[in-house]
């Protein structure tokens, strides 16, 4: 069985957030506290530590409590450069990797991305849930920012990454890799519910069964 001491977890909030106008999305309000701190504070009580990955305001984010990484990489290369800089400080087994705009996600999340990484013996498990589509329905999609990452995967993705490569499913495809569907009876539609947009954010903050 895996640890929850055997995880660290990972918070991305390295990104440009230009659909929110180029703020720095991690330090937007949710429920009264910055995005990412609220990201951190779900994480926490399911790994034995953790740590941030953001490019702005390093002092704000080194406030919150655990070690803070800018990207290893330089100009904003996407969410792989945050899955890079994760791996290059992990001194567990596994990392757990959690977006900084989707608060809501699941708090048994660690639990069953590392049992689905024992049952398939994968060394990659993406996370999958409920997504709005375009028709307005809801659709169990790949989450793909929600990923349980082996530390051996460390040098398949430097070298991934030096090659120019920047999709993460085109890096995950070269190992054995799972997916960890969250849709069963109980399971929060919004689970995965993410705030790109102000709109959304504020959306997000509005909706009834987002609480903890
Ligand atoms: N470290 C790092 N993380 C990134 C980068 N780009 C996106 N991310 C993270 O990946 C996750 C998903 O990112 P998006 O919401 O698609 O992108 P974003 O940059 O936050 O926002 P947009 O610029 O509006 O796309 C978020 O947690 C981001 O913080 C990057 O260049 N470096
Ligand atoms: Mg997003």
């Amino acid at each position: 069985m895996i640890s929850s001491q055997d995880i660290t977890g990972l918070i991305l909030a390295g990104g440009r957030g230009s659909r929110m106008g180029g703020v720095d999305k991690g330090l937007q309000p949710f429920k009264g506290q910055p995005l990412a701190l609220h990201a951190l504070q779900r994480l926490q009580p399911q790994v034995g530590q953790c740590m941030l990955n953001a490019n702005r305001s390093l002092d704000t984010y080194q406030g919150f409590g655990a070690p803070v990484h800018p990207d290893v990489l330089p100009d904003y290369a996407g969410p792989l450069a945050g899955f890079l800089t994760g791996l290059s400080h992990c001194t567990t087994e596994w990392l757990l990797t959690v977006p900084c705009d989707s608060p809501c996600f699941p708090l048994d999340l660690a639990q069953r991305m590392t049992a689905a990484a024992q049952q398939a013996s994968a060394t990659i498990v993406l996370a999958a849930g409920p997504e709005v589509g375009r028709d307005g329905t809801l659709q169990v999609r790949p989450q793909p920012v929600f990923a349980l990452l082996h530390r051996s995967v460390l040098p398949s993705l430097q070298a991934f990454v030096a090659a120019g490569g920047r999709k993460i499913d085109a890096w995950t495809a070269q190992h054995p890799q799972a997916l960890c569907t969250f849709d069963a009876p109980g399971d929060n539609v919004q689970a995965f519910a993410n705030a790109n947009t102000l709109q959304e954010l504020m959306a997000l903050q509005k909706m009834p069964n987002t609480a903890d």
